[in-house]
């Protein structure tokens, strides 16, 4: 199975680049997982609606040029639906038997994501009502994909 992690900015802080390269070493017995940094667009503090839609916009085709055809794409989006980890699990798990091995999970960056990357989406997943900073929000995807993995194959992990 391949997972894509696909996210827009430039990780800069050293602890969550540590915790992001722990769980990617963690999965390498488990999948193929690339990480993607798209370039963000500069936002100054105060955007109309309309210079908002435009950033999302161009880091929407940025995005989008990392979606092949026969990936999944699973959006990380606030309003998506809420899973639980055995769900996740087994979402996974389907998509690998039913032949669907590339998944790609999508995080917008500090606006959000496009209509377009909206519309390319498979299914919009959410992990709270809560608004999690982009950049943490790798490291808390990442867990829970390490989590799901274990889930799938049996083995024992910390509840
Ligand atoms: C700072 S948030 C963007 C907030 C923006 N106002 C919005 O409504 O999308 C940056 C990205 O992190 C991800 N994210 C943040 N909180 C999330 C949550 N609770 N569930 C799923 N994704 C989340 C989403 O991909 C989002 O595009």
């Amino acid at each position: 199975m391949h997972i894509k992690i696909i996210a827009v900015g430039k990780l800069k802080e050293k602890y969550l680049k540590q915790g992001i390269e722990e769980y990617m070493k963690r999965l390498k017995g488990y999948a193929k997982v690339d990480l993607t940094e798209v370039a963000d667009e500069h936002a100054p503090e105060h955007l109309s609606e309309a210079e908002m839609a435009e950033v999302k916009r161009k880091e929407g085709e940025r995005i989008l040029h990392h979606l092949p055809q026969d990936t999944y794409v699973i959006t990380l989006e606030i309003n998506g639906k809420m899973l639980s980890s055995e769900k996740l699990a087994a979402t996974i798990d389907e998509l690998a038997t039913y032949g669907k091995s590339k998944i790609a999970f999508v995080i917008g960056g500090s606006l959000g994501l496009s209509e377009a990357v909206q519309k390319r989406s498979n299914m919009a997943l959410s992990f709270s009502k809560m608004t999690f900073p982009h950049q943490l929000m790798r490291l808390i995807l990442l867990e829970q994909v390490y989590r799901a993995f274990k889930i799938n194959r049996g083995e024992p992990y910390h509840k």
